[in-house]
């Protein structure tokens, strides 16, 4: 931990340290910090002072804020959350240390501020936003003029010149589906740094070795891209399919390259007409995997595993009949996985597993009379069960046991369709699983109240608890940040050459056992934020142990996976 060596004032007061980091934007010739400086790297012993006394004041200035957000009107509440946001991007640049020791000690307070749903809002205007992040962090492919060899040479400087001797994670966005906002193009660059922030926070990754990379395909909102503050690609987003896959075939073989076989990368907020394919094409041939597609599905199917404990009147995942509000990469990413485990479960067929599981999308109920006309991904679950236009017609058809929201249609859950659960089900499954908040198909106080507090609830964004019948119901956040951290920590650490569908469910299946029954009898489905780290230790070695097994793991094997996970974990204390 370095001395302040460029002092500068911003809200948490502490030391810059502006040369020291990843996050420098120091030009390759200007002087440059020792390599023994640079952020992450394992120090000398003894070398490195805990950022204690940072930490606690950067805390107390965080909770001036968090209170006044608190007291805020409506209207004043969204320039205070922008305001701490930029306060934790500034910190995370002046020192990174201090950043991440006071994010991990302060999680459940502070996710809402470098996550969902604070970020939805800081992409929306991120070049006015981010300021000093919004084009020094990470690396921005101009998607219409690079080639390989360009693509190489921006990730061999930021190798050189940013990273802490090497990247281990990458989470990579085209900006075409950021949250439930739809496309923001280059300011989508937002998700990739919220995640790693995540990835590091959670899941024990060094900091120095996380990057964000947006490909810039263009944006076909003329309201983002002509605004003069856009310092993306001023185009629309009319590349072909065989131009996408190329640039996206060059930037993998690039990574690969500079960082490794291993290095892990992530496929994030992408728009569904390129996110299946992409995953299908690169899944087998590098240590990758779409977060919006399979990581949800796996957080959703642990709520759903531990929800067991809680709904005796279904015995099994089998005993469930599913409709899901949108079939776009994560409804039909969550049924793909329930359908998996449902075979794993009972060794049924693909037809039989696939039978509970309805989709509702924009034209109404996914059916068998509408098979000619649907996209690939969602023709398993065209059914022959007749036709809905609505949800709510749906709900009434199917009468179904859980409803799962992933439309980014807000208020679609409506009083009379979650009446219809808690009419038709004692206790009702109702995942609002849409980000931001203002996307949420319901809110938890919507939820509990309609269903007089029967409903088992989670959300895709956090909802406070609420107060029902007597009783603090706690509602879960139903996120893919609970499992993304410990699947790449998990990988990293095997040095696996692949992540699979199976790692999903082990995750899930990982995650469910976490929940103490404290947490279910509050209703919650999920562990406390606050435990993350030791869930996704828990995850990650449960990931590793399988990919030995497997022998798809590059490194040689530890006597203790725990133990070889743990000592992998960066932490901002140590
Ligand atoms: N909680 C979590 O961890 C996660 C939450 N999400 C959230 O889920 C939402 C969707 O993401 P994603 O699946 O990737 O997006 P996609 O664009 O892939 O899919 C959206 C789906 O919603 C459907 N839809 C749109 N409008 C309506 C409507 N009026 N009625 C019914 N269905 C509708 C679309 O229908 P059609 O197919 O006909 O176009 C499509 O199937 C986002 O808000 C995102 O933030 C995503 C990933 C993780
Ligand atoms: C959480 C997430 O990945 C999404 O909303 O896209
Ligand atoms: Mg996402």
């Amino acid at each position: 931990f370095l001395p302040a060596s460029a002092p500068s004032p911003n809200l948490f007061g502490v030391p810059t340290l502006l040369s020291s980091s990843r996050f420098s934007n120091a030009s390759p010739s200007a002087p440059s910090s020792s390599p023994a400086r640079a952020l992450g790297e394992v120090p000398p012993a003894g070398s490195r002072i805990p950022p204690t006394v940072q930490v606690e004041t950067a805390w107390k200035r965080a909770q001036t804020l968090l209170n006044a957000i608190d007291r805020a009107s409506p209207e004043e509440k969204g320039d205070l959350e922008l305001t701490l946001y930029q306060n934790l991007q500034t910190l995370s640049y002046t020192s990174p240390d201090t950043f991440y020791a006071l994010i991990t000690a302060h999680l459940p307070a502070l996710m809402p501020f470098v996550y969902t749903p604070v970020v939805g809002a800081a992409c929306v205007n991120w070049y006015e936003v981010a300021g000093h992040a919004a084009i020094n962090t990470g690396v921005f492919v101009d998607g219409f003029s690079s080639d390989k060899a360009s693509i190489k040479k921006q990730l061999e400087d930021y190798r050189d010149n940013k990273s802490a001797g090497g990247v281990d994670a990458i989470v990579v966005t085209d900006g075409e589906r950021i949250l439930g906002l739809g496309d923001l193009g280059a300011n989508g660059m937002g998700i990739p740094c919220g995640k790693l922030h995540l990835y590091t926070a959670c899941g024990g990754v060094n900091p120095g070795k996380c990057l964000p990379v947006t490909l810039d395909c263009g944006c076909n909102v003329d309201e983002i891209r002509e605004k003069d503050t856009y310092a993306g690609v001023k185009r629309k987003r009319d590349m072909s399919v065989e131009q996408f896959d190329k640039l996206v075939q060059n930037f993998m073989e690039a990574s690969m390259e500079v960082f490794g076989r291993e290095v892990l990368i992530q496929f994030e907020d992408f728009g569904n007409g390129n996110a299946f394919r992409v995953l299908e094409d690169w899944q087998p041939k590098a240590t990758c995997f779409n977060d919006d597609i399979q990581g949800t599905a796996s957080v959703v199917l642990g709520g759903l595993i531990a929800s067991l404990r809680l709904t005796p009147e279904v015995a099994s995942l089998k005993d469930h009949k599913f409709v899901f509000l949108g079939a776009g990469e994560a409804g039909v990413g969550i049924a793909n996985l329930i359908a998996y485990a449902i075979r794993a479960e009972t060794g049924c067929s693909d037809e039989e597993s696939y039978k509970n599981i309805h989709l509702v999308d924009s034209k109404g109920l996914v059916s068998k009379s509408r098979t000619d006309d649907l996209a690939h991904h969602k023709l398993p679950y065209a059914h022959d069960v007749g036709e809905a236009k609505t949800l709510e017609e749906a709900v009434q058809l199917i009468k179904p046991t859980a409803i799962v929201g992933v439309s980014a249609q807000p208020q679609t859950f409506t009083e009379s369709v979650i009446k219809h659960m808690a009419k038709t089900n004692k206790n009702p499954i109702v995942f609002a699983l849409s980000n931001p908040t203002s996307k949420a198909e319901c809110t938890a106080e919507q939820a509990y109240k309609w269903s007089d507090g029967n409903c088992v609830f989670a959300s895709g964004s956090p909802f406070a608890p609420v107060e029902i019948a007597g009783k603090t119901k706690i509602p879960g956040q139903g996120n893919n940040a609970y499992v993304f951290p410990g699947i790449g920590l998990g990988a990293l650490t095997a040095g696996s050459s692949s992540v699979s569908d199976n790692d999903m469910y082990i995750a899930a299946k990982s995650l469910s056992e976490t929940v103490g029954q404290d947490r279910l009898d509050a209703g919650c489905l999920y562990p406390p934020l606050g435990d993350i780290r030791d869930v996704s230790k828990k995850i990650a070695t449960d990931i590793a142990t399988k990919a030995w097994e497997d022998g798809i793991a590059r490194h040689p094997k530890p006597a203790d996976v725990s133990k070889a996970v743990e000592e992998r974990m960066w932490s901002p204390f140590d």
